[in-house]
Order: structure tokens, then C-alpha cells, then sequence
């Protein structure tokens, strides 16, 4: 079992549970909190702040009054700060990883690897902060030359999800704060201690007053609508559903507000009959059961083509047979709790629906004997593009298969969705390689991997997942203006 005693008692660190909420420079309780429970257990893990709209303007006059002050530090006193926060992330990554377990649910080894993931975004825009680099253009005058410079967009909101509480967080506020920017964060109401440890390094990294805020509170739709409302507000940055996202582009209208937009998906994932089958299955498992299916680039419906379709769902039943569930500190656990007791009816409707038209189950299909919101991992076979599932994100553990004929079909299929984040296919043959990844309509696709995520790459979809790249080269882009300078009498 698992109360905020056991918590404290686990970290080395424990001021990392930090638990107050942290604007212009000051640590913030409140006499009104809400609580973060622990999805394994149940039990109370910490309150914390429930602050208000008042307070998220107080964070955004803070974030405001600091920018003009951390925009004028050159790249390269911004990116050593950033360092130093990578290091002292990698340094407390155990006890992160501890903390993120016990709000999140996440096996242990799972939550120090995304505390790693996190950094190492970090990491890269730490040194990306010394490459803002714009360009020279020589006048269409003789005596006009011309200089394009990036600068920082000026205040960043932040909203981020629960089911990746660090690296959401680190994956936005590093190229942010490299840029020039400073940001007013909101975490979920589930995750929010993950967020608040982070703070305490940011701090002790020397991170100036005010650069960055983080606001804790249950009134979601209230904090949001007062960062899109601010005209002290340059930019909003979120992460979570495509239903959210809607409503923040639409608030930010009425100021024209600049918005990145990490939304939902519902991943293809497709076996070609010419696929290496195990290393098929392979990044089935990767790509389906990573964090319990609760990820963004989570495959959402898996597409196997008829001469394989029977040994491919064998080999995967099997692969899923050595899965372990269990709480996120037992030594041996692969696959924790869902968030929430929503999640959880989210999957057995899914399923509900499935059979209902049709499909079989072939492994798992129920909620795990371990109580709470356990669910066995389940594979489904005679899966079609009439059920839920195949249009809906599931994010739960739950493997549909659907059989196909053609590659034209298998193609058809999978863009037979709004959203476009992430997909995957396997096959031996390059040129359908090339063919289906450029057909596929998303941001991201794996090819005979079911691993796409790291900070060297372009993070992002297309149609309803979203707009805009996380990490990458590119990753400064969305926090930055890009300004003409145009020097006349020139001789
Ligand atoms: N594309 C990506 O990189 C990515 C990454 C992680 C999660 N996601 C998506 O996020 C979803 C799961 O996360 P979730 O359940 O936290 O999503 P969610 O949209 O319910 O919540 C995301 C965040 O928005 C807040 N929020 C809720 N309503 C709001 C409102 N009206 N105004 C402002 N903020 C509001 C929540 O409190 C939370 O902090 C899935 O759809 C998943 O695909 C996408
Ligand atoms: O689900 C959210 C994350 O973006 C998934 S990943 O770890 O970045 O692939």
C-alpha cells in the first residue's frame, strides 16, 4: 500500500514532493486543494493547491513582467541553465520515476524511462538554445541589404496530460524556455506532483523568478479560457484530447492566439504478408501495450493481411501472455492500472461493442481479477471498420485485429479516420516501403518499428491529432517570430 508517508519514505529526495504550486519565484499553497490519488491502490497520495482564475493571472503578469529580462540572456545562458536542469533530472530520476508511479500507475522501470525521455529533450534544446539562427538576404536594391532574426514568441500557456506527466511537461517547456519565452503551466488534476517535482529542479537549476510558472487547480476549463482570454498570453501549447483541443482554438481566436496542439490518435498498424513476423509482433507489442495502451501513438487497430492474419494473431496472443499486471512497484510488473475508473469503462465498451458486432475474443476480454481499474490485456479477432473501435481512440489495452486483401485496402483502412498522428506497418519489400509510408496520412510512421518517439525527431500529426512539432530541429519553430530587417541607403 501507498500513502504520501510511504511516498516520502521511498524518495532520497524527498522535498521533491512538493506539493504547493509555484508562481514568480514563490511557492503557493492555498487553504482550498483537491487530491492526487494513487490509481493502484486508491489511496490518497497528496492535496494539493486548488488555485483559480485569479491566481493563473497573477502567474501570467508574473510570466510577463520576466520575459523582456530572459529573452535578452544570449542562447547560450539560457541552454547552460537548461543543462543544468538536464542533469539534475538525470541525477533525481529515480525518485521522478517514484513519484510519477505513484500518481500515474506506470511501472516503475517505465516511469524512470520516461523521466529519461523527458530529459532528453531538455538535453537537446539546451543545446538547440544557441542555434536560433535566421538569415541574411542580399537587397533586390543596391543599396538594400536584408537580415531575417527569430525572437521569442513572449508568453507560453501550457496544458498537459496525465498519462506522460514529466516528459509532456519537459517536451514543452525546454524548447520554450530556450527560445527566449517564459510559461505558465497547467498539469492534469490526476498528475499533477510529477509537474510540481520538476518545478523544484527547474528552481534549482536557476531558472529566474517568473520564467516559469505552474498553476494546480481543478477548474480546468477556467485556467484555460484565462490563458486564452490574456492578451499577455502570446502562445498556448497543449497536449491531450482533439475535444480539448477544439475548445482552446477556438477560445484563442478572439486574440489570435498562436497554438501548438499535441492531440488524440487512433493508430494504424499494419502486417503485410511479406512482414518478418516476430519482429511483427514484436512492435505490436511495443506500439499496443506501451504505458497500458494509454499513449498518443498507441497502435488503435491492427491490420493484417489474410495469408498471415492466422499466425500473426497466435504469435501476438502469445507475446501478450507473458504480460504482468500489477502495482507499478512490484518487481516483475509490465502493464499497471488505467488513470481512472472512466478509462476503464472506456475499454470495456470497446469491447462491448466489438462482440456485439461480431468479433471474438481470443485472449483476455475482461476486467483483471486484480479489482480496481485492472484490465486484462485483450486481443480481438474479426474486427471491422464498423466498430467503435476502429474509429475511437480505445487508449487501454485492447488489440483489435482486422483482416485485409489488398495493400490498396490495408491503405484505405487506415486513413479511414480524422485523426493522423502516428502509424505503422511491416513489410520486407522497400518499394511498398516507400509507397505506404508516403500514402499513410500521418505525422509519424514507423516502418518495421513500433518505436518512433525521441527527442532527435519531429513529434506530431496531421488532420485531428494536431498542429505543429515537438523536439527536433524544428522544435524552437512554434515559440519563435521570425522578423525582416530591411536596411535602405546602403552604399
Ligand atoms: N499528441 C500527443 O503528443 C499526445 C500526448 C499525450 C496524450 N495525448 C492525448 O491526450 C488524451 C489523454 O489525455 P487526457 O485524458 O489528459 O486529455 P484531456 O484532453 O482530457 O486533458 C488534457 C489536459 O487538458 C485539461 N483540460 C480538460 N478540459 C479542459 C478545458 N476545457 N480547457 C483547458 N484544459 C482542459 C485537463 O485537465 C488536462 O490537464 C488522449 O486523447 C491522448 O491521445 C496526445
Ligand atoms: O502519449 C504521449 C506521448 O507523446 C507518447 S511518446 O512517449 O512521446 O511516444
Amino acid at each position: 500500500m501507498l500513502d504520501r508517508a510511504d511516498l516520502a519514505a521511498k524518495l532520497k529526495d524527498a522535498s521533491l514532493l512538493e506539493t504547493r504550486a509555484y508562481i514568480n519565484g514563490e511557492w503557493v499553497a492555498a487553504a482550498k486543494t483537491f487530491t492526487v490519488d494513487n490509481p493502484s491502490t486508491g489511496e490518497k497520495l497528496a492535496e494539493v493547491p486548488d488555485l483559480t482564475v485569479e491566481d493563473t493571472q497573477r502567474a501570467i503578469d508574473a510570466a510577463f513582467a520576466a520575459k523582456a529580462a530572459w529573452a535578452a540572456k544570449t542562447g547560450k545562458e539560457r541552454g547552460a541553465i537548461l543543462r543544468k536542469l538536464y542533469d539534475l533530472m538525470v541525477a533525481n530520476a529515480d525518485d521522478l520515476a517514484t513519484i510519477l508511479t505513484a500518481e500515474m500507475g506506470k511501472p516503475w522501470a517505465e516511469a524512470r524511462g520516461e523521466v529519461l525521455y523527458g530529459a532528453s529533450y531538455v538535453e537537446w534544446f539546451s543545446e538547440e538554445a544557441k542555434r536560433l539562427y535566421g538569415d541574411f538576404i542580399p537587397g533586390h536594391a543596391t543599396d538594400i541589404r536584408m537580415v531575417v532574426i527569430k525572437q521569442p514568441v513572449g508568453v507560453v500557456g501550457a496544458i498537459t496530460p496525465w498519462n506522460f506527466p514529466n516528459a509532456m511537461l519537459a517536451r514543452k517547456l525546454a524548447p520554450a524556455l530556450a527560445a527566449g519565452c517564459t510559461m505558465v503551466a497547467r498539469p492534469s488534476e490526476f498528475t499533477p506532483l510529477s509537474a510540481l517535482a520538476l518545478t523544484v529542479l527547474i528552481e534549482r537549476a536557476g531558472v529566474p523568478a517568473g520564467v516559469f510558472n505552474i498553476v494546480t487547480g481543478l477548474d480546468a476549463s477556467g485556467i484555460g479560457k484565462a490563458l486564452c482570454d490574456s492578451p499577455k498570453v502570446a502562445k498556448m501549447t497543449f497536449t491531450g484530447s482533439t475535444r480539448v483541443g477544439k475548445i482552446l482554438m477556438r477560445q484563442g481566436a478572439d486574440t489570435v492566439k498562436k497554438i501548438s496542439l499535441e492531440l488524440g490518435g487512433n493508430a494504424p498498424f499494419i502486417v503485410f504478408d511479406d512482414a518478418d513476423l516476430d519482429a511483427a509482433v514484436q512492435g505490436a507489442m511495443i506500439a499496443k501495450f506501451r504505458n497500458n495502451g494509454q499513449t498518443c501513438v498507441c497502435a488503435n487497430r491492427i491490420y493484417v493481411q489474410a495469408g498471415v492474419y492466422d499466425a500473426f494473431a497466435e504469435k501476438l496472443a502469445k507475446a501478450m501472455g507473458a504480460l504482468t499486471l500489477g502495482d507499478g512497484f512490484t518487481e516483475g510488473t509490465t502493464t499497471g492500472p488505467l488513470i481512472n475508473t472512466a478509462a476503464l469503462a472506456k475499454v470495456e465498451d470497446h469491447i462491448a461493442d466489438a462482440v456485439s458486432k461480431g468479433a471474438t475474443v481470443l485472449t483476455g476480454g475482461k476486467r483483471s481479477n486484480l479489482g480496481g481499474t485492472f484490465h486484462e490485456p485483450t486481443l480481438l479477432a474479426g474486427v471491422t471498420q464498423e466498430m467503435k473501435v476502429a474509429s475511437e481512440e480505445t487508449f487501454g489495452p485492447l488489440a483489435p485485429l482486422v483482416k485485409f486483401d489488398t495493400e490498396a485496402d490495408a491503405v484505405a483502412f487506415a486513413n479511414d479516420t480524422e485523426f493522423g498522428l502516428a502509424s505503422y506497418f511491416y513489410t520486407g519489400d522497400l518499394k511498398r516501403a516507400w509507397r505506404v509510408g508516403e500514402a499513410l496520412e500521418t505525422g509519424m510512421v514507423g516502418i518495421n518499428t513500433g518505436a518512433i518517439s525521441s527527442e532527435i525527431a519531429p513529434f506530431g500529426g496531421i488532420k485531428q491529432s494536431g498542429q505543429g512539432r515537438e523536439g527536433s530541429k524544428y522544435g524552437c519553430d512554434d515559440y519563435l517570430e521570425i522578423k525582416n530587417l530591411c536596411f535602405g541607403g546602403i552604399k
